[in-house]
């Protein structure tokens, strides 16, 4: 396979990753489906660009951390299709990394609400 291939074809490669996701992984799309909610939560609620930063950046880790996580699942299913404690202990370690990051994710909705409740809305 060819290294360093330019930017254009790598930004493709990177299109088909994500299209894969969305195809393949229903957790994929349930955390797209939660971005988009944490979007209009944003565009409702127009807090000071501080949480924009945040919530953008704690939006794109859990993506990207589901990502990481099929990627993950993918080359451990390649490897070893049968069980392997090994594996268990890779996929579960993913599926946590993904967890971690949502439950901050979620903490960051639930302390945008009640900041913006104490302010009254
Ligand atoms: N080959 C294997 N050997 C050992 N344990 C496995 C193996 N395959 C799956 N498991 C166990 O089953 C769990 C679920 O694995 P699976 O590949 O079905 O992920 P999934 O349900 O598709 O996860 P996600 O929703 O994050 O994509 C793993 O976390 C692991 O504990």
């Amino acid at each position: 396979m060819k290294k360093n291939s330019p930017l254009w074809r790598r930004a493709l490669f990177a299109g088909r990753g994500l299209w894969a996701a969305a195809r393949e992984e229903a957790s994929f799309r349930t955390e797209l489906l939660a971005v988009a909610a944490g979007v209009m939560l944003l565009y409702w609620l127009r807090p000071p660009l501080i949480w924009w930063g945040v919530g953008i950046l704690l939006m794109a880790a859990v993506l990207a951390a589901e990502l990481l996580n099929s990627a993950v699942e993918s080359l451990a299913d390649l490897v070893s299709p049968e069980y392997h404690p090994l594996v268990a202990r890779a996929k579960d370690c993913g599926a946590a990394a993904v967890l971690v990051l949502s439950i901050a994710a979620v903490l960051w909705v639930a302390l945008l609400l009640w900041q913006r409740w104490c302010a009254g809305l």
